[in-house]
């Protein structure tokens, strides 16, 4: 998907909502359980009843791995559904993957080729040729970790290096690598403060913004400092909308969920027309 396409589903839609599908089995529904595959099923409901309100969807790995095979599985079933019905949204591994060289293109592979997702997250930690591999692919987005939602982002990220706090140097140095375009960025909705700051480096950058709900991160505040001419957001909330509810109604309380975030977008998109 081109940065353009995405961009038209966010007015199109009036939402740049990611929904984060990080399915836990001890928190889902009970009668999910019983059914065959309780991931997948978990995440056609949620899919079902939040698609027309979200522009992107955003499993983290980590909570697919855990399961092993079966959930391996269960995340290539998810992708594909999204894939076939959904065509129009965006997909986003979250996997925070980097490595040399080699390796990076492999992983690369594993997300764009085989599981053809639109994007990847990635650290920035190991450098430039940990990143190229991603970029090399045409029409696919990298996300490139910044200054992330937890507490342990003032161990390193906000340090001094060389007087610049350390993930600006990674935004400023960055943003020049090859096929820079489709590089997008990871902040923290924890973090609104230093919006300004960041988007004085990268004025055009798309953010993929987690800890709305949650977390505590407040749309406002990211929206006030964060958004640009092309809105250049992607706002994730993750189990604020999918674990709302575990009853029996739990994808149509998603769904209100979703739909509460949507309607606060929609007010900041309707003001930028
Ligand atoms: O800085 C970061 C980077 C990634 N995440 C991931 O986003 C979701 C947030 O989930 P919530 O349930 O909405 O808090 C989750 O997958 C994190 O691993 C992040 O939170 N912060």
């Amino acid at each position: 998907m081109t940065t353009k396409q995405l961009v038209d589903q966010i007015w199109k839609k009036k939402s740049f909502l990611c929904v984060g599908l990080d399915v836990d089995l001890n928190k889902v529904p009970k009668h999910i359980l019983e059914t065959e595959d309780p991931i997948f099923e978990f995440n056609k409901k949620i899919i079902d009843a939040t698609h027309h309100l979200a522009v992107a969807y955003k499993p983290n790995i980590a909570f697919y791995e855990a399961y092993g095979l079966k959930g391996w599985k269960s995340l290539e079933k998810t992708i594909q559904y999204l894939n076939t019905n959904h065509p129009e949204v965006f997909t986003i591994a979250d996997a925070k993957r980097g490595d040399i060289g080699n390796t990076s293109s492999m992983y690369a592979k594993a997300f764009f080729e085989d599981l053809e997702f639109d994007s990847v997250t990635v650290a920035p930690y190991m450098g430039k040729d940990s990143i190229e591999p991603f970029l090399a692919f045409e029409d696919k987005h990298t996300i490139m970790l910044a200054l992330t939602s937890n507490q342990g982002a003032f161990d390193f990220q906000t340090k001094m290096v060389d007087g610049t706090e350390l993930y600006k140097q990674v935004l400023d140095t960055s943003k020049d690598w090859k096929n820079a375009d489709n590089l997008m960025y990871v902040v923290g909705a924890t973090k609104a403060e230093y919006l300004a700051d960041i988007r004085s480096i990268i004025p055009d950058s798309f953010l993929l913004v987690p800890g709305v709900g949650a977390q505590g991160g407040n749309l406002q505040d990211v929206c006030k400092y964060g958004i640009n001419d092309q809105i250049g957001l992607l706002i994730n909330s993750s189990r604020g909308i999918i674990y709302a509810s575990d009853g029996l109604d739990f994808d149509m309380v998603a769904g209100e969920k979703a739909k509460e975030l949507q309607l606060q977008m929609a007010e900041i998109l309707d003001a930028k027309k």
